[in-house]
């Protein structure tokens, strides 16, 4: 399916044209959908039809509270990696009791707050953490939920940044030691096993390495349930990739019925952490042409985002399709580089794309709806850039554009 539309520049199936968008709001700017992001959410947890099920939206891809907010309205549950992702979990109205706690490194004082709001499970990722849980939880005299994330050592055949299912890789236990893992923590006071957890990478655009995962998943839930460790869910993580360029992703529907067939008769019930697919295609990052630059060796139009905005090209030398807006001044097509006011050569949302631009062209990156506006930075003393969330006939701006004196309000100078 193509997740997006362009009808008179709007938004998917929204209303408000971006021109009006950026001349409200500004640029940079990220846009996002309403309805585009309730429907790829629905659309997984309707992909599971009666298969008892638990969609936990992976908050690392996109944490603004209106997209928070849109998905606990429709019952969503959270996976959180950090007691920041929590409080903005609990600051947009989410149930935690449906919030999973994954990451390798948890901190004493984030498992406290953790368990004080009652969250549904903890993904714990080491013995280590393992006897640090059992402990914090035992000073409050609590049990603590948790599912072992295991890795499975799967090749997730994505970038090697988000492939994190490899032995060689920081994430989960491995696999071969669970069982041993889990025979200790059955023993612990303050622990109470409930699953098994994995994730594997992201921007999966095959179902075979989710399957071979959940194969390796299953084997263990057995052999637990052989030594009378009977698990209640298992977590399969997110990673299910969108189309940037030219991937054929499998779709949710595709997806979540592979899954329920291989888990057909068995009394578990499955939970999911699906981030990017949720949000990805529901957003866009909205800038506008500044200069243009004709050098003997390539075009550059100088834009007013920069990799700070939108760090995915610089990192992964990733691919985001840029469009424009609205018609060049000068009409004419180049190959462009379109590059930020950045001072790194890294710096470009892409390159040498063939487009037709003028000075105060607006130009969207598509497909930025997730770990766009999460992964920008203040470098270079940049303010992040505003958050517009269209619904309909009405732009909102879920998040003001920040002033440069905000960039520094924290910081003192030493005294005389
Ligand atoms: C533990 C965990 N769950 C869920 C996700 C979400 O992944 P994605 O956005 O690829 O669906 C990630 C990131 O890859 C993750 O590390
Ligand atoms: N930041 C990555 C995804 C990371 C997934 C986190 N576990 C990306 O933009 O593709």
């Amino acid at each position: 399916m193509d997740h997006f539309h362009y009808h008179d520049n709007t938004l998917w199936a929204e209303e408000v044209p971006l021109p009006e968008i950026a001349s409200r709001f500004g640029t940079p700017c990220y846009v996002y959908s309403r309805s585009m992001i309730e429907h790829q959410w629905q659309a997984f947890d309707q992909a599971f039809q009666e298969y008892p099920h638990r969609v936990c939206y992976a908050v690392k891809a996109n944490s603004n509270l209106a997209v928070l907010n849109i998905l606990a309205r429709l019952g969503s549950g959270f996976d959180i990696v950090s007691v920041g992702e929590l409080e903005r979990v609990l600051a947009a109205g989410g149930d935690p009791g449906q919030v999973v706690f994954s990451g390798v490194g948890k901190r004493a004082d984030e498992m406290h707050r953790a368990l004080t709001a009652g969250i549904a499970c903890f993904n714990v990722e080491s013995e280590a953490e393992l006897a640090h849980l059992n402990h914090i939880a035992g000073k409050l005299g609590r049990r603590a939920p948790v599912s072992l994330r295991v890795n499975p050592d799967v090749d997730a055949r994505t970038h090697p940044y988000i492939a994190t299912g490899l032995r060689e890789n920081k994430f989960g236990i491995e696999i071969d030691q669970a069982l041993e893992v889990y025979a200790h923590a059955v023993t612990l006071p303050y622990i109470d096993i409930l699953g098994v957890d994995c994730h594997i990478g992201s921007q999966l655009t095959s179902l075979s390495p989710f399957l071979a995962a959940l194969e390796r998943v299953l084997a263990l839930v057995d052999q637990l349930a052989e030594r009378g460790v009977e698990v209640r869910h298992i977590d399969l993580g997110g990673g299910l990739g969108i189309t940037y360029r030219d991937e054929t992703p499998p779709s949710p529907q595709q997806y979540a019925s592979a899954l329920r067939e291989k888990l057909a008769g068995r009394n578990l019930e499955v939970w999911i952490e699906p981030g990017r697919a949720i949000v990805g295609n529901g957003g866009v990052l909205l800038t506008r042409v500044e200069y243009l630059k004709h050098t003997p060796q390539k075009n550059f139009a100088i834009v007013d985002a920069a990799m700070n905005d939108l760090l995915r090209p610089a990192l992964y030398d990733a691919w985001q399709e840029i469009i424009p807006v609205t018609i060049g001044t000068d009409g004419q097509s180049h190959f462009f580089d379109v590059v930020g006011p950045v001072c790194e050569t890294g710096d470009f949302l892409g390159k040498q794309r063939h487009l037709a631009l003028g000075v105060g062209t607006l130009l969207v990156a598509r497909a930025a709806g997730a770990y766009g506006f999460t992964m920008s930075s203040n470098y270079n003393s940049r303010p992040r850039a505003a958050e517009v969330m269209v619904d309909g006939s009405e732009a909102y701006l879920v998040r003001k554009r920040e002033t440069v004196e905000s960039l520094y309000a924290g910081e003192s100078i030493l005294p005389e």
